[in-house]
């Protein structure tokens, strides 16, 4: 039985992020990730997701200053101070909201650093994070991002992705493997699945091309579907796709 979460980052967008708890119950959903809740008051967002009777089940470290195009500050080595900072008000929430994971964004590269210098950083601030995130037995994750959608994003792809874990190296860590942008990158979806499947702490997904639901595109999801249930997959599975029209009726793919 594949379990599937409502990303409220990209769906139910018509109304405000905390009525979208409820939202996703309506439709079904036991559990929800979002990108970032830190423009609310924790107690808020803990009050949401009680409310709905959801669990939340990923979000993501502070990544810097969205809306000017940064996507993460982990690799940054001038913002060490403020990756780790952000850690410390992650951690407050992952707490509060129980939730079992949160998602670590690389960054995209800054010109004239060197790329060794890039994923040293970025190894150092992924040991912070878990090792501040181990004693409440908490995850820590890292995704690959389409360099398409997010020119210059240092980690594109599952095998750096790894190799950026390894070096880490850190018990409570793991992949967070997104459908749509290994779709874009790299394809072989199925064999790379497989055999990331005992590093991989959460799935997303979306149809290519378009970033839609299922079903809209390339992929084939009803094959993928059999496929993580064949593989043994038991994590959750995040909805994080644009809908095509109304959320509520995005959702036919579902199985
Ligand atoms: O966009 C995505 O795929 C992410 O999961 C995210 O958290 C921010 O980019
Ligand atoms: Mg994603």
């Amino acid at each position: 039985m594949l379990r599937f979460s409502a990303n409220l980052s990209f769906l139910f967008l018509d109304r405000p992020f905390l009525d979208r708890f409820a939202a996703a119950a309506a439709n079904g959903f036991k559990a929800v990730e979002f990108h970032f809740p830190y423009a609310f008051p924790v107690d808020e967002v803990v009050d949401a997701a009680h409310r709905a009777a959801v669990e939340v089940v990923l979000f993501n470290f502070p990544a810097g200053d969205w809306a000017a195009g940064e996507r993460g500050i982990a690799c940054l080595p001038d913002r060490v101070a403020e990756f780790r900072e952000g850690v410390e008000l992650a951690a407050r929430y992952a707490e509060a909201l129980a939730c079992p994971r949160v998602n670590c964004l690389a960054g995209r590269r800054p010109d004239g650093v060197d790329e060794a210098l890039l994923c040293a950083t970025l190894v150092d601030n992924l040991r912070h994070a878990a090792d501040a995130f181990a004693p409440a037995g908490r995850q820590v994750l890292m995704e690959p991002l389409n360099t398409r959608d997010t020119p210059g994003f240092l980690i594109d792809r599952t095998a750096p992705a790894l190799a950026v874990l390894d070096a880490a190296d850190r018990p409570n860590q793991g992949l967070q493997y997104d459908i749509y942008h290994a779709q874009v990158m790299e394809g072989d979806l199925a064999r790379t699945l497989e055999s990331a499947l005992p590093r991989i702490g959460h799935i997303q997904l979306a149809d290519n091309p378009g970033r839609h639901q299922p079903g809209t595109g390339e992929i084939n999801f009803p094959f993928l579907f059999r496929h993580l249930k064949a593989i043994g997959y038991e994590g959750w599975i995040g909805c994080e796709y644009v809908p095509t029209g109304p959320t509520e009726d995005s959702f036919e793919w579902m199985v």
